[in-house]
C-alpha cells in the first residue's frame, strides 16, 4: 500500500487550512465543501436500467419513507439507488490537487455509454462521439467498479499515516493508494466526489464498542458497504526519545484508543491526564512536531517509526484480542453471491406499534438467519414522539434508527423473504450493503 505524505497536523489541535497540493505530495483531506448530485454517479440510460433491474431483484427494497434526506426538485437531483435523494450542489473545491467538478460541471462520470468500470478499464478515457454508443452486455467487472485512473485503487481513511485505519485500508486493498482524511465525513465525501474509489471506516471495536458517528454517516450518505475487514489493534505508549514515564503528565489519543487502554493506563500508574484527539497516529505526529516531552501518545508501532518516537510500553490494550471492524464503502454496490459467506447490513425505522422490534427480528430467526450486530441511533428527523393521553399527560418516546447486520447474502431467497417481511413492519428500510464476510483466521493482536 502506498501512503500519501506528508500529512497535515491534526486539525483538532492545530487549525489548518485545506492545502491544495500535488498528487503524490498531498496532505490529509480536509472538509470538502460538499457537493454531490445523483447525476454525478448515475449511469447513463442503458447501463443504469440493467443495474436497476439487478438491484431491484436482489438488493434494495424500496422504503415506504423514501429517504432520510429531503428530496430536491432541482433538475438532475433524483433519487439514488437506495431511494435517498441527492444533496444540493453548491460548490466543489479542488482538494489536494484532485480536481473535482463545480456545480455545473459534474461530468465526473464519462458521458459515453460506459459504466465507470468499463471506462476505468480503458484508462478512464472519455470517448466523445455523436453516434449512440454501442451497448455491451454487462460483465462482472462492470458491476464491481474498477478505479477510473489506472490500476491503483484510491482508498480514503480517517487519520494520518500510521493510523489503524490506514492499516485497515492496506488489509482491505493491499496495493491501494491510501488517502488520509481529517474527518470521517471527509472520507465519505472523497468517495462521493470521485477523489477516492473506496473509503475504509471503523464501525466497531471489541473493547470500545460502536463508532456511532460512522453509523450516522452511513445513513446520511449514499455509499454502499462492499466489504469488511477486522484488524487486530495493538496499542503502544509512545514518547519522544529519552522521555521517561515519570515525566509524562498527559496521554493523548483517539477516544477509542483511550477507551481500549483504560485499565492498562491506570495500572501503569502514570500521573497523567487523558486527552482525546482525532486519531492515534496524529497524536504521535503532534508530539513530535511540537517536541512535547511531557506528553505520550497511544498509537501503533508504525506511528512510532514514522514520527521518530520511542515505544515506552508495548501492547497496552486491555485485551490481547482487541480487534476493530472496518467497512469498505463504494459508490456502487457489489453483486451479492452465495458461493462464500456473506453479511448484509440494513437500517430501518418503524412507526408506533407493539413489539415491532420483536417482529422484525423474528423474520430472521424463523429463517435461521443469525444476526451479528444490532445498534440503535436517534432518529434524527423525528427524535421524539409525543403520545397525548388526556387523562394522564404526554408520554415522550424516543425514536430510533435500528442497524442490523445478519449473516446471509441478498442473493439468498431466505434473506429476500426476511426483508420483505421486515418491510411489513417498518416505515423505512434501506440495505446498506451485502458483502463478503471477513473470514481471515483469527490471530490476536501482535505488535507488528
Ligand atoms: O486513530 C486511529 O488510528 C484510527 O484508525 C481510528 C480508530 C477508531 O476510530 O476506532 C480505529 C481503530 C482503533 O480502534 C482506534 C481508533
Amino acid at each position: 500500500m502506498q501512503a500519501i505524505s506528508p500529512p497535515c497536523p491534526l486539525k483538532s489541535i492545530v487549525p489548518t487550512r485545506p492545502r491544495l497540493g500535488r498528487v503524490g505530495a498531498v496532505s490529509k483531506l480536509h472538509s470538502i465543501q460538499c457537493v454531490y448530485r445523483s447525476d454525478s454517479v448515475h449511469f447513463p440510460n442503458g447501463v443504469g436500467l440493467s443495474r436497476a433491474d439487478w438491484q431491484s431483484s436482489c438488493a434494495i427494497l424500496s422504503s415506504k419513507v423514501v429517504s432520510q434526506q429531503q428530496p430536491t426538485d432541482k433538475p438532475g437531483a433524483g433519487k439514488d439507488l437506495n431511494g435517498a435523494a441527492a444533496a444540493d450542489a453548491d460548490h466543489v473545491a479542488s482538494v489536494n490537487g484532485h480536481k473535482a467538478a463545480g456545480p455545473m460541471d459534474l461530468n465526473l462520470v464519462p458521458i459515453n455509454n460506459k459504466s465507470p468500470a468499463t471506462a476505468g478499464a480503458a484508462g478512464g478515457a472519455t470517448v466523445t462521439s455523436n453516434k449512440p454508443a454501442q451497448q455491451k452486455p454487462l460483465t462482472i467487472t462492470d458491476l464491481s467498479p474498477a478505479p477510473m485512473h489506472g490500476s491503483q485503487l484510491r482508498v480514503a481513511y480517517q487519520g494520518v499515516p500510521g493510523a489503524y485505519s490506514e492499516a485497515a485500508a492496506g488489509k482491505a486493498y493491499p496495493n491501494c493508494e491510501a488517502i488520509p482524511c481529517d474527518q470521517f465525513e471527509v472520507a465519505f465525501q472523497a468517495v462521493e466526489l470521485w477523489i477516492a474509489d473506496r473509503a475504509v471506516l471503523p464501525v466497531e471495536n471489541s473493547l470500545g464498542g460502536s463508532i456511532h458517528r460512522n453509523y450516522d454517516l452511513l445513513l446520511r450518505h449514499r455509499l454502499h458497504i462492499v466489504g469488511e475487514v477486522q484488524l487486530p489493534v495493538h496499542h503502544c505508549l509512545l514518547a519522544l526519545p529519552g522521555v521517561r514515564k515519570e515525566y509524562i503528565t498527559r496521554v493523548i489519543s483517539h477516544p477509542q484508543a483511550l477507551a481500549q487502554c483504560e485499565l492498562s493506563l491506570t495500572k501503569l500508574g502514570l500521573q497523567a491526564t487523558r486527552e482525546a484527539v482525532d486519531d492515534t497516529a496524529g497524536a504521535a505526529e503532534y508530539i513530535a512536531t511540537n517536541n512535547l516531552r511531557d506528553t505520550a501518545a497511544i498509537a501503533s508501532a508504525r506511528a512510532a517509526e514514522l514520527y521518530g518516537m520511542e515505544v515506552l510500553e508495548n501492547g497496552i490494550q486491555d485485551d490481547s484480542g482487541n480487534v476493530t471492524r472496518f467497512v469498505m464503502l463504494a459508490r456502487e454496490p457489489i453483486i451479492p453471491r452465495t458461493d462464500r459467506p456473506f453479511k448484509t447490513s440494513i437500517v430501518f425505522a418503524h412507526d408506533k406499534g407493539t413489539s415491532v422490534l420483536f417482529k422484525v427480528l423474528s423474520a430472521f430467526a424463523f429463517r435461521n438467519i443469525s444476526l451479528t450486530k444490532i445498534e440503535s441511533r436517534p432518529h434524527r428527523n423525528r427524535p421524539i414522539r409525543l403520545v397525548d393521553d388526556a387523562n394522564v399527560g404526554t408520554a415522550k418516546h424516543f425514536e430510533y434508527m435500528f442497524y442490523v447486520d445478519f449473516e446471509a447474502s441478498m442473493a439468498e431467497v431466505r434473506a429476500q423473504n426476511a426483508l420483505a417481511e421486515v418491510q411489513e413492519f417498518t416505515s423505512f428500510l434501506r440495505v446498506l450493503g451485502s458483502y463478503p464476510m471477513d473470514m481471515t483466521p483469527w490471530s490476536p493482536s501482535r505488535g507488528d
